[in-house]
């Protein structure tokens, strides 16, 4: 598929306002999902070209620190500018990377762009504290300052979007950065840095760093004391590796780990708007996102009615390739995905779950995997203890409101659920009561750059987007005046 605007597709890290291969002169394939076509070979960065990238970040920082809020306001405006000019472009090269279908794709980089546009604008609200003194004497002030050079780890579900939401505040708050996204798609990365630059983004202040060497370059990120914040997104598994590998240099640390959403629908639901919420919940990204819905608990009164109509409109999803009109389900992102999904299929219908849609891949394209709905499921299942990560909606029934949170909060993760229910005792009770850092009550989308985003538990801290999210990238500082 040939882009209209190549000038962002670039295939060497973007490094000190340059665009550079590693030393080695190494590159890796960065491939299409759908088809496992070859889009292009990118730069193979190791760790000495990393520890070069780190040091353009700490030199551009300390000129960065020094401009004032409005400066970086106004470049950040000119980026969210640029990214909606080529939405289409870069929402097509996601969509080659990636796989989802390109409205989606294109949608990703709307939201991602909204995090940019309000970070410049939180960028002029870092206010500090006038503390009335503890003596006589003295005068107590806080301010609220740059941490320092920043490193972020990003996921390939998001591309687009889980890069914006840590450089938007992180560049607002006067620090500076070095990305390293998934192997899968760095491309999205790269073109980011091309409209960076455009931007008058400083050279150094943002960097992006491609390597498949993932293990080596996250070492040489968490171990370089130059380096004050970690920020991440990715699985539970890698985040716990990377703030045990942090504690040595005392770094500032947020992770945006992984889920197991439940979501519940009570016997007073509007069963009609729950189905739609399963769906927009549910198949995003063809369930691989953090915040997809992974349980489905329903009320015994309405599961017949919520069941059926689930089916059929689970059943009208086309699947196939992303850059195809009409297509919601794209491609999962490799084999091992696949696998991954179907493994956990079969365990559930071994253990006596039954598949009443799907519940294989495509006869067509063995990286599609249809949408399927399980039922009968039981707590002894990994669908009840894992993040399926794919198109598998696996539906338990209940009776009471009691069994049905104790369920939704028997979990070591804490991102987002979901319910629908229309007495209002029972929703502040509900929502009070799941332990998540995120609840969606009569909706199936939650997530906005307006509000703080971000779990609890084995889903990881901090907060991204809202006022809260620029806090990730300041320290506060507290001055005695005698
Ligand atoms: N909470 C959120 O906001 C959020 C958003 C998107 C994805 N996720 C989670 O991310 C996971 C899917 O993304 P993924 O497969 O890319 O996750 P992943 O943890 O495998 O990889 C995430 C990033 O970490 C890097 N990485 C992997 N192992 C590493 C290591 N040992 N040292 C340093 N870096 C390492 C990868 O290259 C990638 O850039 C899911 O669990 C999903 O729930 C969470
Ligand atoms: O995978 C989860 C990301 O956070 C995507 S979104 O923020 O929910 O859109």
């Amino acid at each position: 598929m040939k882009l209209d605007n190549t000038t962002l597709l670039k295939n060497k890290c973007y490094v000190d306002g340059e665009w550079v291969s590693g030393h080695e002169g190494k590159t890796f394939d960065v491939t299409n999902p759908y088809d496992q076509s070859k889009i292009i070979a990118v730069a193979d960065f190791d760790a000495q070209d990393t520890d070069k990238a780190i040091l353009a970040a700490e030199k551009a920082q300390k000129e960065w620190k020094k401009t004032t809020a409005g400066e970086r306001s106004k470049i950040l405006r000119k980026w969210f500018d640029l990214m909606i000019e080529h939405k289409e472009e870069l929402g097509k090269i996601l969509t080659l990377e990636q796989g989802k279908p390109l409205p989606e794709a294109i949608g990703e980089i709307v939201y991602g762009a909204s995090f940019v546009e309000w970070f410049a604008e939180e960028a002029k609200r870092t206010y500090g504290d006038v503390i009335p003194g503890h003596q006589a004497d003295k005068r107590i002030v806080t301010i609220k300052q740059p941490v320092g050079v920043v490193v972020a780890i990003t996921p390939w579900n998001f591309p687009n979007a889980m890069i914006t939401r840590k450089v938007g505040p992180a560049l607002a708050a006067g620090c500076a950065i070095v990305v390293k996204p998934a192997k899968y798609t760095p491309l999205s990365a790269l073109a980011l840095g091309v409209l960076a630059e455009q931007a008058g983004v400083p050279k150094g202040v943002f960097n992006v760093i491609t390597s498949s060497r993932t293990s080596e370059i996250g070492k040489a990120l968490t171990e370089s004391s130059i380096v004050r914040k970690l920020s991440f997104t990715g699985s539970t598994a890698v985040g716990k590796q990377l703030i045990k590998a942090c504690a040595d240099t005392v770094k500032k640390v947020s992770m945006e780990l992984g889920g197991n959403a439940p979501f519940i629908v009570f016997e007073d639901a509007d069963v009609d708007k729950a189905v739609e919420g399963a769906i927009a919940s549910k198949y995003r990204n063809a369930g691989q996102t953090c915040v997809c819905s992974n349980r489905f608990f329903v009320h015994a009164r309405v599961y017949d009615e919520f069941t059926s109509k689930l089916k059929i409109a689970v059943s009208q999803l086309k699947v196939g390739n992303g850059m195809d009109e009409g297509v919601q389900i794209g491609p999962l992102i490799d084999q091992e995905a696949v696998n991954f999904v179907q493994n956990i299929v079969n365990d559930a219908t071994e253990k006596g779950a039954l598949i009443d849609l799907g519940g294989e891949v495509s006869k067509e394209n063995k990286q599609l995997y249809m949408p399927t709905i399980l039922s009968n499921v039981q707590k002894n299942m990994d669908v009840y203890t894992e993040e399926i990560f794919g198109p598998v909606i696996p539906i338990f029934r209940f009776e009471t409101e009691e069994e049905v949170v104790e369920m939704a909060n028997d979990t070591q993760y804490g991102l987002a659920a979901y319910f629908y229910g229309r007495d209002y005792q029972l929703v502040w009770r509900v929502a009070e009561a799941l332990e998540y850092g995120m609840v969606g009550i009569n909706t199936g989308m939650i997530s906005t750059t307006v509000a703080p985003f971000g779990g609890i538990k084995e889903s990881g801290f901090g907060k991204e987007g809202s006022k809260y999210g620029i806090d990730e990238y300041l320290e506060m500082k507290y001055m005695c005046f005698g």
